[in-house]
């Protein structure tokens, strides 16, 4: 990977998909790129550790949270799935925990900030719909790229 989202800025210009969120970085891997898988899910973090105990595929994992930071929707051991999972990254419209531990780990998340509060744990939400947030839609199947700078969408593959 030498492309940087600069670059994915440049060669888009005005159609360029950069997340307007100014999102908190965490884990060692702070470059992650791969295809989009999706959750949608409010304060209910059930679902996206199902998807995260699944072979990632070098896949990033786009959590919509509604940007609710009132609750952690990944902790350590989630993050851990993961990362096991062979799951590039996470990006989280919303808040994650334990990050102290994550920061510690060979993995990328990128999340609003962080609270200690847990998250209910019912499954309800969607999973591989696509989701919007920060002035970008992120559609299952599409590129996303996360570096120093921002998260960037590809319809294409990023190289
Ligand atoms: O289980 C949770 O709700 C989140 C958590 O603490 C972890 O992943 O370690």
């Amino acid at each position: 990977m030498t492309t940087t989202t600069a670059d994915l800025a440049d060669r888009d210009g005005d159609d360029v998909r950069s997340c307007d969120l100014q999102l908190r970085s965490f884990g060692t891997r702070r470059v992650f790129f791969g295809p989009i898988r999706t959750v949608r899910c409010f304060q209910d973090n059930a679902l996206l550790k199902k998807l995260l105990s699944e072979p990632g595929e070098g896949g990033v994992l786009v959590v919509d949270g509604a940007g609710s930071v009132h609750t952690a929707l990944v902790g350590d051991l989630i993050a851990e799935l993961g990362r096991s999972h062979g799951w590039s990254g996470i990006v989280v419209n919303g808040a994650i925990r334990d990050s102290a531990v994550i920061d510690g780990m060979e993995f990328g998340i990128k999340a609003l900030g962080t609270n200690p509060r847990k998250s209910s744990k019912t499954g309800a939400g969607e999973a591989d719909v696509p989701v919007e947030f920060g002035g970008v839609r992120f559609v299952p199947g599409e590129y996303l790229l996360s570096d120093h700078d921002g998260v960037v969408v590809s319809r294409t593959p990023i190289e």
